[in-house]
């Protein structure tokens, strides 16, 4: 049996003021360390031993590999970063509070900026200090390639190429291996898993640093795919994160 591991981030300071974040690249909160020590601790009681470890360019995924790979004795192990993996583009959102932006737009519409597959929202113009295009570390991202703003779609597109040609590949040899991203990254990579449909992804609401299991055979067909976790507890995450886009985020009326 083979093993990856997808992991979304620890809470973040723009999760916690409940801004639209994409390639903003702001940190974790005291929260968000201590929810990846957590993940990291888990994943060392439930036996699991990494060859190698992804993440992205930015730092909330960084970190949060860094603090559960310590927590698993594991700091050692190669780990490879891609921009490939960030998270989606929000273009002009990036920044905004989702739930003044519902109150804005109404709540359909940020469902469909935040969940949809093909509608990507309103890309930051060329002038804009936040054009990915200005940023050092993607340099050697041809320019076409960077992102002004993303549909889920778009996010799948970019990411495939990484995850079909340089981490499943992997799989051949090596038995467990950790990705570490994003909230929509890794719904665009678990839609590519399990076939969800288009229609369907509008659903899925992953919550932060919560260890997500893929199980493959030998031939490596997906077999089996779970969380770890109270599954009441992670239940209630994932409705929180899906809450994150109405006007009162927090349930009050
Ligand atoms: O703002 C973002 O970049 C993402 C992930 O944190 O949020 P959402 O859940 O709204 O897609």
């Amino acid at each position: 049996m083979k093993r990856i591991v997808l992991l979304r981030h620890g809470e973040s300071t723009w999760n916690k003021d409940n801004r639209f974040t994409g390639w903003t690249d702001v940190d974790l909160t005291e929260k968000g360390i201590a929810d990846a020590n957590q993940a990291g601790t888990l994943l060392k009681e439930k036996g699991f031993h990494f060859d190698k470890a992804y993440t992205s360019f930015l730092k909330r995924a960084v970190k949060t590999l860094n603090c559960v790979l310590d927590k698993m004795d594991q700091d050692w192990i190669p780990v490879e970063k891609s921009w490939r993996l960030n998270e989606k583009h929000y273009g002009v959102l990036q920044g905004l509070n989702k739930s003044e932006t519902a109150s804005k737009y109404g709540e359909e519409q940020v469902l469909i900026w935040r969940r949809s597959f093909n509608v990507a929202p309103k890309a930051l113009s060329e002038d804009d200090p936040r054009n990915p295009k200005t940023d050092t570390r993607y340099k050697e991202v041809p320019d076409k390639d960077l992102p002004r703003t993303e549909s889920l779609k778009e996010t799948v597109e970019r990411i495939l190429p990484y995850w079909k040609c340089i981490i499943f590949p992997n799989l051949a040899t090596a038995n467990e291996l950790l990705v570490v991203a994003h909230g929509n990254s890794l719904r665009g990579i678990i839609k590519y898993l399990k076939h969800i449909p288009d229609e369907e992804i509008v659903g899925l609401n992953l919550p932060t640093a919560i260890p997500y299991v893929f199980e493959f055979d030998d031939d490596l067909n997906l077999k089996k795919d779970y969380f770890l976790g109270d599954p009441e507890e992670i239940k209630k995450l994932m409705e929180a994160v899906a809450d994150q886009g109405k006007t009162t985020p927090d349930g009050r009326k």
